[in-house]
């Protein structure tokens, strides 16, 4: 179908890439935008948009991605998505708004596609500090993007070495607070009446050993954003004072009579069930309703495998960037069988370990030791009623004899009755 001159140029003149789409995903126009950023040849018109963007050959969400076009095809409304796209500089990260267009019967037939670089390659290259690119990480990066620059409180959950604290930083450097500063306020490793000094500051002489008037983090944080951890362990006695904070915006230091005022942006964080605890009564339903307009849930590593070898090269570059090591494809698939219930956290200690232990360039399966026990016994060890070739039963137990002997081959062989040469092959 001939696109009306008129739609044609007015593409032409936006300074975006954009890209009309009919309703089979076909490619029929590209604006002047597109064809600079992504080149003109060969021509991308007559292909199919995930064919251009991922070189998939079915669409986006029969490949376990979700779809802006399908969701826009469904509600009729425009639908913005984070998506690693090809470009010719290699996979980049693109944010990708869909809008549809209606004909004169109000059906649906045509899709306006613009693409916003969010600069970072889809590399170990981190975006807003995070490294992934699974479907769940890039969901919740695309709430992060939304919410960023807004006021609106966000609450971030997910287990422990998620990067909640990362992904505050990031909302902090997406509002246009940025400039001001990011205070980070531990609400669990505080007793509690050093807590409410911490926060709001105390007067000279409020209490024994306050020799000096203190800056309370409210108060350094005015402008900026307060990130509050772990907001499930503050007990109640302190939810209340934190709850007046919130809603008013005021407090009064420690021995204080003044009432002071802080204009901050709040993202909180825990990896407890709030919900479950405001009907145990362990926290209070006003603070909750107060801190979680906007729930970002991070995803544990776990759902999110296929991030491993992205964050692998990550860490390792971070954490070694004088040696150029890299992963074997035995230990990598250790890693994989891994539930990783520390998280991010675990795999950086895991690396880190793993690091000292090896000389060389390759890190092997027996250097990584010290894998947190799962809670539900991991994938690690073969559940009895799953079943897998022997060959792959056997050396999975031989990685795990050789982390309890701290990676010593020779040994283990001893014990095993077999030669070295042997136990390598079978390790491989
Ligand atoms: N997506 C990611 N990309 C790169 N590094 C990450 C990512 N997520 C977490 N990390 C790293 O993992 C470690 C733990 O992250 P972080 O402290 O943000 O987690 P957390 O969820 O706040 O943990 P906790 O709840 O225990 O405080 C940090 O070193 C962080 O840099």
């Amino acid at each position: 179908m001939p696109l009306p001159t008129e739609l044609l140029q007015l593409l032409d003149a936006l300074p975006e890439p954009r890209i009309v789409v009919d309703t089979a995903y076909r490619i029929l126009a590209a604006n002047a935008a597109y064809r600079r950023e992504f080149g003109q040849d060969p021509s991308v018109i007559g292909q199919t948009c995930y064919q251009v963007s991922h070189h998939f050959d079915r669409p986006c969400d029969q490949c376990g991605e979700s779809c802006p076009r399908q969701q826009a095809w469904e509600s009729g409304c425009p639908s913005r998505v984070i998506h690693c796209h090809h470009t010719p500089r290699g996979e980049e990260f693109v944010e990708v708004e869909l809008f549809p267009l209606r004909d004169a019967g109000g059906n649906t037939t045509l899709f306006v596609e613009t693409m916003r670089f969010l600069g970072g390659k889809c590399l170990p290259t981190p975006v807003l500090g995070m490294v992934g690119r699974s479907p769940s990480f890039l969901q919740m990066l695309e709430l992060l993007e939304r919410a960023g620059p807004s006021n609106t409180p966000i609450l971030l959950l997910g287990e422990s070495g998620t990067g909640k604290e990362l992904a505050a930083q990031a909302l902090h450097q997406l509002s246009p607070r940025r400039d001001r500063p990011f205070v980070p306020v531990d609400c669990s490793g505080l007793p509690e009446t050093l807590f409410e000094s911490e926060l709001f500051g105390h007067e000279k002489g409020a209490f024994t050993g306050a020799t000096q008037r203190k800056t309370g983090l409210a108060e350094v944080a005015d402008g900026g954003t307060l990130f509050l951890d772990e907001i499930g362990d503050l007990p109640l006695t302190q939810q209340v004072k934190l709850l007046r904070l919130l809603e008013t915006g005021t407090y009064r230091r420690v021995g204080g009579v003044e009432t002071l005022r802080s204009d901050f942006r709040l993202v909180a964080a825990t990896h407890r069930d709030l919900r479950c605890m405001v009907e145990e009564g362990t926290f209070r339903r006003d603070l909750y309703y107060r801190i979680s307009a906007f729930p970002v849930r991070l995803p544990p590593l776990r759902e999110r495998r296929e991030d491993l070898p992205l964050l692998v090269a990550h860490l390792l570059e971070r954490l070694a960037p004088q040696r150029s090591v890299r992963l074997s494809a035995a230990a990598m698939s250790r890693l994989r069988e891994h539930d990783f219930p520390g998280n991010v956290r675990e795999l950086r200690n895991l690396l880190e370990r793993a690091l000292l232990l090896a000389d060389g360039e390759l890190i092997e399966p027996w250097h990584l030791t010290g894998f947190a026990d799962s809670p539900s016994g991991g994938r690690a060890h073969t559940a009895d009623d799953e079943i897998v070739p022997l060959a792959e039963l056997e050396r999975r137990y031989l990685h795990r004899a050789l982390e309890r002997l701290g990676g010593d081959k020779k040994a283990l062989a001893t014990r095993l009755g077999i030669s070295e040469r042997t136990l390598y092959r079978k390790l491989r």
